[in-house]
């Protein structure tokens, strides 16, 4: 069981927290790893790397959300953490974002169900107590842009290939408020304002320009300097760091939190629209002849 949005869920079949592999690390640290989320513990230094591994593109299916929501719960509560490391196992993939097949031709309920957990893996990274630092090391549009806009530091790793931001608007949908408001918090208004109704995928210089990142390096860098931001994250002491990120966070998750029910209503009614579910098929579609 996994406490979801306040109330206790039942895991869906086959994210059965049994399928969990539970081994000590050298470090003598516990090392958990889910199917598709993979835990790399440091407990000497208090560093926890997750890595994202849902292939190919680290889409963000109801399990996958799952999956991160609990391992996430359980790094918040041990103690022997104080930062992660957010990256991805998917070679040249971040995260391709919220899954397509999630939000196309299902009922009302799966989209309830699919928003709440969205909703929830949001409000569990922004409001971490812990240092998240991103270590993009592939393309991360929408959702999975989102997911790195809540770490406390981005680090992308420098190819072209690799970008980055909230293109919802080119598949005919919209970003929601709250992921406005965390992208507006990066970028600020006036960038974000064009970003979001432009859809645009920013490459790294770009990326780095327009404050979506905090730094970009050589591919075989990402990890090492994830490891030395994480250092100098982690010598502020913690009770005044996390004050501060309270402060600052606080107002932007308390407007979904207060909105929560009601954003899952527009969601479900906006999702189920005719023309919504068409504009989302023929994208998929078009995804999936690029190949051929
Ligand atoms: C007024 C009230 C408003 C209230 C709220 C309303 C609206 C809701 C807002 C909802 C918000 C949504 C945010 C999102 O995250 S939507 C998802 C957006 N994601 C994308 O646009 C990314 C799409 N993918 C890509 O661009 C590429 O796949 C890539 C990530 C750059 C990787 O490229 P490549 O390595 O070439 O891989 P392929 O393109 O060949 O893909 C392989 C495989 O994966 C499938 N796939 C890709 N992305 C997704 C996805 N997001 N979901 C599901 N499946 C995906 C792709 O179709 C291929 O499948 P096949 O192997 O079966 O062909």
């Amino acid at each position: 069981m996994a406490l979801l949005a306040g109330r206790t869920v039942l895991l869906r079949a086959g994210v059965r927290l049994g399928a969990e592999a539970a081994t000590r690390g050298g470090n003598g640290a516990r090392r958990f790893a889910s199917h598709r989320v993979l835990v790399e513990p440091d407990a000497a230094a208090g560093i926890a790397t997750i890595k994202l591994k849902n292939p190919p593109v680290n889409s963000l299916s109801l399990e996958f959300l799952t999956e991160l929501i609990i391992c996430l719960e359980k790094l918040e509560n041990d103690k022997t953490f104080r930062g992660i490391i957010l990256t991805s196992d998917c070679p040249g993939i971040f995260s391709a974002g919220l899954d397509l097949r999630e939000m196309c031709g299902k009922n009302p309920a799966h989209y309830a169900e699919y928003w709440r957990a969205v909703q929830e893996i949001w409000l569990k990274l922004y409001l971490s107590n812990m240092v998240l630092v991103a270590a993009i090391n592939g393309a991360s549009p929408a959702g999975g842009c989102l997911m790195a806009l809540t770490c406390d530091y981005r680090v992308l790793a420098d190819n072209p290939r690799y970008r980055i931001g909230l293109n919802e608007t080119l598949l005919g949908i919209i970003a929601p408020f709250w992921f406005k408001d965390n992208l507006v918090n990066t970028i600020g208004h006036r960038a974000a304002d064009r970003a979001l109704q432009l859809g645009l995928l920013f490459p790294p210089t770009e990326a780095l320009q327009v404050g979506m990142v905090d730094q970009v390096v050589p591919e075989d860098q990402i990890h090492s300097t994830a490891l030395s931001v994480m250092s100098q994250w982690l010598a502020i002491p913690d009770h005044a760091r996390q004050l501060t990120k309270s402060m600052m966070r606080k107002a932007t998750a308390d407007h979904l939190i207060k909105q929560r029910e009601a954003d899952i209503q527009n969601f479900v009614s906006f999702i189920s629209k005719d023309s919504i579910q068409k504009s989302l098929q023929v994208y998929l579609e078009k995804l999936k002849q690029k190949k051929h």
